[in-house]
């Protein structure tokens, strides 16, 4: 459903994203997991059509973003990391906004407006304006709307961050349903529970470099390792990081990821 075919993008001379191959088959829901700076944002920038490739291309269900961008786009949906909504809109503007640029028809629109307010609960605000949303309500607000259309290809980026733990608990269990019932989901996260309890398949990427990819036992294997997916990113990253003059993704007391150099020297015993 999604595939990228050896995708670079460069900043002047500053490598993002290098050479990346990567297919995520039809009702995976797969986690993209790597410290900050990473290249995460930058891989679903370019796998929404947000922005173009130094090199490389990419299909969504079959067709070519390059080439055949509208019928690619069409089947996607993307939550971006800073939910955006028009603050002079109430969340059922928005809604309905966001059906009429679809296309939805006004019977169509309507049944589904109603059936992501229940699912994300927004009852209580959604005829306020967006104004007085907290970043809580906003996300909700844009994934409701994100999944209105139904798409097949549902790509979030960091989608858990600022939400409250009830609602992280509702959106793990609904992006797994999704993922059953056929949607193909990519999320970027750089919270190690959060990847390790809800991918089918976990990639690793640092510095640009895809440079593990499969689920928790793979990885395993291509890390030599027995230990949990904390032991695992760290032996995987710590190859690439002395290529990058020393620099080693290192994970946080709140089990994100860094890259600083002075967590190296604390965990490199551990990894
Ligand atoms: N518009 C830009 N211009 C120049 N460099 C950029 C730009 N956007 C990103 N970069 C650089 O590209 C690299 C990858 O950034 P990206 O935002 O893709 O990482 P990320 O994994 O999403 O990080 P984070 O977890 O912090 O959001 C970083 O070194 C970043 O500084």
């Amino acid at each position: 459903m999604i595939e990228l075919l050896r995708v670079s993008k460069r900043y002047g001379d500053k490598w993002a994203v290098q050479d990346l191959s990567l297919t995520v088959p039809r009702g995976e829901l797969f986690a993209f997991l790597g410290p900050n700076g990473a290249g995460k944002t930058t891989t679903i920038k370019i796998l929404c059509g947000l922005l173009l490739p130094t090199a490389g291309s990419v299909r969504i269900g079959g067709y070519d973003l390059a080439t055949q961008g509208e019928e690619a786009r069409r089947l996607i949906s993307y939550v971006p990391d800073q939910p955006f909504l028009y603050d002079k809109l109430t969340g059922r503007e928005f809604l309905q906004f966001i059906a009429d640029l679809y296309g939805l028809p006004a019977d169509h629109a309507r049944d589904r407006m109603a059936e992501v307010i229940q699912l994300f609960r927004l009852e209580d605000f959604v005829d306020d304006l967006a104004e007085r949303y907290s970043h809580g309500m906003r996300q909700r607000t844009v994934f409701a709307a994100a999944l209105l259309h139904q798409p097949q290809v549902l790509v979030a980026d960091e989608p858990t961050v600022g939400l409250d733990p009830k609602s992280i608990r509702e959106l793990k269990t609904l992006l797994r349903r999704l993922a059953r019932e056929g949607m193909t989901i990519f999320l970027s996260t750089h919270t190690l529970d959060i990847a390790e309890e809800l991918a089918d398949r976990i990639g690793i990427i640092d510095h640009g470099r895809l440079l593990g990819l499969g689920n928790l036992d793979e990885l395993r294997r291509q890390a030599a390792s027995d230990g949990d997916l904390e032991d695992v990113f760290l032996k995987i990253t710590a190859e690439a990081a002395e290529e990058a003059s020393g620099v080693q993704g290192a994970i946080m007391a709140d089990g994100t990821l860094s890259s600083e150099r002075t967590q190296k020297a604390e965990r490199a015993g551990g990894a």
